[in-house]
């Protein structure tokens, strides 16, 4: 039985995108099954695999596999569905998704050699009397041991009994105790105390969301639900009393936050409801402690698993409830291939095993709010806060009628005056720039040259301390020069804010105030940003300035202002969402003020004040958003009235680059004439708004159509046939099915 099994070789390349049948010799054969990777003869070459079935007989002739590679099952039954559900609708080789499932790095067990009895505690105790006096030292390192079961190594163990490890060594020469290898966990939480919580007493409309998704888990049905909740109505709460029931039927949840929310008081909520039936899942981690909490979870040990994107493939046996934190974050879609969405993943694994999701958002993306209209998922609404506490008041400061005023400053009298009232009453604010560094951009005042960065097409950004210009696409740095590298003037001017000339500008006109910046240019430490936090927590600092670290998740009720500096960056993006992103940018960073009794009060500042995203935010009204944004989408066909395939055509060579892009476009247009489809649109081919990224230039073409099949087949043939070109040669073309962002 099962003397064959079929691999995907770790090549990702068209050709090898396919089974591969081996013969496994007798003494494997009980070991190698789904999941295991195994190393196999490929050409003259030894590859990686992974064993995806096993079989009775081979249809072709077969060669042996050369090796098993180590005694870990990767993926079972389940997880390499997900993977080839993947692969087809990303549109990516099944190699390529296996490998986004499966953990990766350093996947080694860690262990210490620890010492033990080696005999009976009775026996022992003999041997102690016995020593007792010849040999003190020994007899008291026995009498440790059988006191206490501590998994100490030997030095450990010495310094127990404050004797030298040659005391240890003289026990094992006796026979009387042995070295034993012990696994080792690395929590990375392990030394962090978490204050025990219990269920609160849930509000009417948190008893009926409960409910619901309660119904769906209890009859195993894998209905989708959108819980819109106000920022601080407490959807937290729901998820967590969801997750104990579903832990009671012994079922296991997973919950998806963003990158940026997997904060110290996120986990602290969770941790301290569960304990260690908790595993953590983000890329902070380092391999290894990565691998031990994945084990955590395959053995059944942590039952409940929250993370970033990626935690979606966590090894849980039995899936009952799947959660994702505002779902209507960007960070859901993953850059590189497989370029998947983790909400369309977890409906898709849900489905396998009759599982609840649960997608949570004051803000829902287009498209979830949409699913709900024609009853897709099951909308549940939280509308008050907690405690019937009132949505913070948001006031739309017109910066064009302040410079007017003669108001050269980056601060609006009305933000001014809030922040001195803040600071006189012992409150706190939240200062939020969606920009990091000093000035956006740097520019020779006599022949306009702006400095921009070799490799991208992208303006430098000017960070004061040191004093050099970054790029913020590649990380290259270099010094500002003297003179203008065009036309050597000497006039170089720094223009545009970013968050560290506000800190400056804020230490200047409240010299008293402690202000602290968060992004990503003072977190890079490891525990920086747990440090800011709880220094803001425990109000060492009154005013927060930041990027988006600032803006989402926390919950802070002594927080009664905040400060948007301009609301407008977002809104210049030349992306169809870029107003669906102003309004929930704007939402989520007004939902961080108010959460307390004290209420909460924002300063928005803008040049477009009129813009219906920044008005409606201002009222708190999504309904009206929604409807008016959807209109839009509705006429101009974009999702959610129609699907996309974005192409992005990169190389080094912009001639090549252009070329092939045109020869897309070609095959494209050729395939959907014969496919004789009039609905279908091509948008392009066109230079992408980063039209040059880390020293290659960048093309891209955009297909629009109702189905997504037929987009993914003329996709599949376009871009198969420009590959068999000479054309296309150190060309690379980078498919994007459901793109969240074009550039
Ligand atoms: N039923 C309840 N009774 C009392 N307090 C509650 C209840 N539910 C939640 N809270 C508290 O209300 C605050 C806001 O809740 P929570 O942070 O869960 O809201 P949220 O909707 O997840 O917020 P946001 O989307 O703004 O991050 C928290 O401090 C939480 O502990
Ligand atoms: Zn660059």
């Amino acid at each position: 039985m099962g003397e064959y099994i079929s691999v995907i070789v770790d090549l990702p390349v068209k050709q090898v995108n396919k089974e591969f049948t081996y013969h496994v010799p007798e003494e494997w054969q009980d070991s190698v099954h789904l999941g295991r990777k195994v190393i196999v003869p490929f050409g003259n070459q030894k590859k990686d695999g992974y064993v995806i079935a096993k079989k009775d007989k081979a249809e072709v002739e077969t060669k042996d596999i050369l090796e098993v590679a180590d005694d870990i099952v990767y993926f079972n039954q389940e997880l390499l569905q997900v993977a080839q559900w993947m692969a087809e609708y990303y549109q990516c080789y099944l190699i390529t998704a296996i490998k986004a499932v499966i953990p990766s790095g350093d996947l080694k067990i860690k262990t210490k050699r620890v010492v033990e009895l080696a005999q009976s505690k009775s026996a022992t105790k003999q041997k102690i009397n016995e020593l007792k006096n010849r040999a003190p030292k020994q007899a008291e390192v026995l009498r440790y041991l059988v006191d206490h079961k501590a998994d100490l190594i030997t030095t450990e163990l010495a310094n127990k009994v404050d004797t030298s490890s040659g005391t240890i060594r003289r026990l094992a020469d006796r026979g009387l105790v042995i070295y034993e290898k012990k696994e080792v966990k690395r929590d990375p939480y392990q030394n962090l105390d978490f204050d025990e919580s219990n269920n609160l007493d849930l509000t009417s409309e948190q008893e009926q969301a409960l409910n619901s998704i309660m119904e769906a888990v209890n009859n195993n049905q894998s209905q989708t639900f959108l819980l819109k909740g106000v920022t601080g109505s407490g959807k937290t709460e729901v998820y967590l009393q969801a997750i104990d029931q579903v832990l009671e039927q012994g079922q296991g949840a997973i919950v998806l936050v963003p990158e940026i929310s997997l904060t110290p008081q996120t986990i602290t909520r969770f941790k301290g409801r569960f304990q260690e039936q908790v595993a953590v899942l983000h890329s902070q981690l380092s391999s290894g402690e990565r691998f031990d909490e994945w084990r955590r979870i395959k053995n059944g040990e942590a039952k409940i698993v929250i993370g970033a994107r990626s935690a979606i493939f966590a090894p849980l046996s039995d899936l009952g409830l799947i959660i994702i934190d505002e779902e209507h974050e960007t960070t859901y879609k993953q850059d590189d291939h497989p370029k998947y969405h983790a909400r369309e993943v977890a409906i898709y694994r849900a489905g396998l095993k009759q599982a609840a999701t649960v997608l949570g958002t004051a803000t829902p993306s287009l498209e979830a709010y949409y699913r709900t209209q024609n009853e897709d998922y099951q909308l549940l609404e939280l509308h008050n806060r907690i405690d019937d506490r009132p949505m913070p008041e948001v006031e739309v400061v017109d910066m064009r009628e302040e410079l007017n005023r003669g108001n050269r400053t980056m601060f609006s009298e009305l933000l001014q005056e809030e922040i001195t009232t803040r600071l006189e009453e012992e409150e706190q604010a939240i200062v939020f720039l969606n920009r990091r560094g000093f000035s956006t951009f740097v520019q020779c005042r006599k022949c306009g040259y702006v400095m921009r960065c070799e490799d991208c097409d992208v303006s430098l950004t000017y960070h004061s301390n040191p004093p050099l210009l970054h790029c913020h696409y590649c990380d290259h740095k270099e010094k500002v020069p003297d003179n203008c590298p065009e036309c050597g003037s000497k006039y170089i001017k720094y223009f545009g804010v970013g968050t560290q000339k506000v800190e400056e500008q804020l230490n200047e006109l409240f010299p008293e105030a402690n202000i602290k910046r968060m992004d990503v240019d003072t977190t890079r430490k490891k525990g920086a940003y747990r440090r800011i936090l709880s220094d803001f927590k425990e109000h060492k600092i009154d005013i927060l300035v930041g990027t988006q670290m600032v803006a989402k998740g926390h919950d802070f009720p002594n927080v009664t202002l905040v400060g948007v500096v301009t609301a407008d960056t977002a809104l210049n993006f030349p992306d169809f969402r870029s107003s669906e992103r102003t309004f929930q940018l704007l939402t989520q960073v007004a939902g961080r003020t108010g959460r307390g009794d004290k209420g909460g009060e924002v300063v928005v500042q803008s040049y477009t004040p009129e813009h219906y995203s920044i008005q409606l935010a201002k009222e708190h009204d999504y309904k009206s958003f929604y409807e008016q944004e959807i209109a839009s989408r509705e006429a101009t066909s974009y999702p959610p009235f129609s699907k996309l395939i974005n192409f992005l055509v990169s190389a080094e060579d912009e001639d090549k680059v252009i070329k092939n892009a045109h020869k897309l476009g070609e095959l494209v247009r050729g395939k959907i004439e014969i496919l004789e489809n009039n609905e279908i649109q091509v948008l392009g081919p066109v230079q992408a708004p980063l039209s040059k990224l880390q020293g290659k230039f960048r093309w891209q073409l955009i297909i629009k159509g109702q189905e997504l099949d037929l987009l993914r087949e003329i996709s599949d043939y376009a871009v198969t046939e420009l590959r068999d070109m000479s054309i296309s040669e150190n060309v690379k073309v980078s498919v994007d099915v459901d793109p969240l962002r074009m550039l």
